[in-house]
């Protein structure tokens, strides 16, 4: 050891090199079993804190110049990384628990492997569904990585039953529960706590008192639509007004106002426009936590952060724990207020919270809605036949419309499943971590902690569990219908304790509106339009991104709708 030191003291470079390559490798397995990924500020900290003392012991102790000794810590440094990324990608390769699974070998070595894919076309979940289509239901999509399709593994690992828990991509803003959303808590305790006070906001009672809300938006949707009459119009974005309004409304008792306007309310642009590096860097979660950190990076983002957080705040001010509350947020700061153990954990949980509302409720909803009026428009004979049964139902035209009518037709159901079905929002997979004692699916197990994903949308239209899989069939959801072979695969909401809490609510702003438009108008593709663009050019950006769909609305003739 002595003379390792003293020879480095005498400026003995490769000996210096030698040293630092062995404490590359050791730094490697000292990480290895860790979950780095939101401590990569820490770990920069700590290496340029190094690199800056060697700089000084080498000037101080070999009396280097500041020039030999900067040269001889960039000489250290290039040695540790070789030595880090040599140990890293040997034992990647060869003694990793899922070195026997197939897959890419880049993507065995690196995350980087799944930037690049989801970089190329913004359609991750179309490069997932070819991988899976070159190496078998079970691909190694990174390092400790294993995307599979197979219904079976649906429940597995998201059942309520399960034991697998959430990974580190949804630490990219907190590993802190006090800083962190409910969808983003990692702490399964902590997140099983706040969860409570989430479905009071979404329970019966509750859900009750939103219905008038979305009815009033359906109503200036139809309204909306009735003064556009003829012309052509971007269902994509009107259904993005109606579901952001909607949430407005239900979410904080708030105006985004964007159906009156015609136009993305300001905030909501800042949150679009983060969806796009989310989708590409979303793939390397240690990248966006280390990103997301730098101050004025999130960009307009920033606009839908201060927008939330001023309603926030506003409601917070004004709160009265007396009465019931009557939106989403209230429910919450009933929690709060009350002192509750299901309260958000501190004001930037709050926050985070307050966020969430939105972001989950709003852009999912939207693309369901666009993509529903793009398989009815696509298919009129599926078109015509809920439009004879809504007529039956509704003798007297929609002025007569009542949601309690509408909430349960069967037919209308198979067609929100199946648009479900084909276009999941979430079109690639939720990523979930194995316990320690691993997972078994059918014939395969899954070691423990390997960060497991079932590719939404690539598993719902896999033909081993649904007859004629791309077809767009709502009699697959009559019961005994010979088109459904397997419903396990079919989870575009997820399940058990992560699933979606706002199902029901989304499920109610669907049947309202499909009903109520389908009763008020036909629908045709403006000229030019033939949706498919929209049907295949989807962005895969954590909730899809939608092209723009141009279809024209026309009044039913002798049908009076809602706004007579
Ligand atoms: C058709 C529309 C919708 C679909 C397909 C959908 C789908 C999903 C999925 C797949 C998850 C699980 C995400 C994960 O594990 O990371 C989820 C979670 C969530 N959804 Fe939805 N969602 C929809 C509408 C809504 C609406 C209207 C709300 C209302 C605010 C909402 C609120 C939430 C919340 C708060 C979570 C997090 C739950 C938790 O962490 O416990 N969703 N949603």
């Amino acid at each position: 050891m002595d003379e390792i030191t003293s020879r480095i003291i005498n400026g003995d470079a490769q000996m210096l090199c030698m040293v630092t390559f062995v404490l590359g490798v050791i730094f490697h397995l000292g990480i290895r079993t860790k979950e780095v990924d939101y401590m990569i500020w820490r770990l920069l900290g700590l290496y340029l804190g190094v690199s800056v003392a060697l700089v000084v012991y080498l000037h101080q102790r070999c009396s280097d110049s500041i020039l030999a000794s900067v040269g001889k810590m960039l000489l250290a440094d290039t040695a540790f990384n070789t030595g880090l990324t040599t140990s890293l990608a040997l034992y990647r390769l060869f003694f990793h628990r899922l070195r026997n699974f197939p897959g890419p070998v880049f993507a065995k070595l690196s995350r980087f492997h799944a930037t690049i894919l989801a970089a190329r076309n913004i359609q991750y979940n179309v490069e997932v569904r070819k991988l899976h289509e070159k190496y078998g239901d079970f691909v190694r999509t990174g390092p400790r990585e294993i995307s599979i399709m197979r219904a079976s593994a649906v429940p597995a690992i998201y059942g309520p039953q399960t034991e697998c828990r959430r990974s580190t991509w949804y630490s990219q803003v907190s590993d802190d529960v006090k800083k962190c959303s409910l969808n983003s808590s990692r702490d399964f305790e902590d997140h099983k706590r706040r969860r409570r006070a989430w479905d009071r906001g979404f329970s019966v009672k509750a859900l009750s008192t939103y219905e008038a809300r979305i009815g009033s938006k359906t109503d200036l949707f139809v309204s909306r639509m009735r003064e556009l009459a003829g012309k052509s119009v971007n269902i994509t974005q009107w259904s993005m007004f109606f579901t952001f309004d909607t949430m407005g409304a239900v979410g904080f008792g708030k105006e985004f106002r964007m159906l009156d306007d015609a136009a993305e309310h300001s905030a909501i642009k800042g949150l679009h426009e983060q969806m796009t590096v989310l989708g590409i860097l979303g793939t390397v979660p240690w990248l966006l936590h280390l990103l997301s950190a730098i101050p004025g990076l999130a960009g307009s983002y920033e606009k839908f952060t201060q927008w939330c957080a001023e309603q926030a705040e506003q409601k917070e001010r004004v709160f009265d724990p007396a009465k019931d509350p009557s939106d989403i947020f209230s429910w919450l700061l009933k929690a709060k207020f009350a002192g509750e153990a299901s309260a958000s954990p501190g004001h930037q949980a709050l926050m985070e919270d307050s966020r969430l509302i939105i972001i989950a409720g709003s852009d999912t909803t939207a693309t369901v809605l666009a993509n529903c009026f793009y398989y009815l428009t696509k298919h009129p004979h599926i078109f015509k036949k809920l439009q004879t049964i809504l007529d039956q139902i509704f003798p007297q035209g929609a002025s007569n419309f009542t949601y309690e009518k509408v909430k349960a037709i069967p037919f209308l159901e198979g067609i929100i499943n199946e648009t479900l079905r084909l276009k999941p929002p979430i079109i690639g997979g939720l990523q979930r971590v194995t316990p320690p004692e691993g997972l078994q699916v059918d014939e395969v197990y899954i070691p423990g902690d390997t960060i497991v994903i079932v590719p939404t949308q690539a598993v719902q239209q896999d033909a081993r569990y649904f007859q004629d899989p791309t077809d767009f069939a709502p009699e697959r959801w009559m019961e005994d219908s010979e088109l459904m072979m397997n419903k396990a695969a079919y989870a575009p909401f997820s399940l058990g304790v992560y699933g979606c809490i706002g199902k029901h609510l989304a499920l109610m702003q669907l049947r309202s509106i499909v009903s109520q438009v389908v009763m008020n108008f036909n629908l045709k593709f403006a000229p030019g339009e033939d949706g498919a663009a929209f049907d295949t050019e989807a962005l895969d950006t954590f909730t899809t991104t939608l092209k723009s769909l141009d279809i024209v609305f026309s009044e039913r003739e002798g049908k009076h709708g809602l706004s007579d």
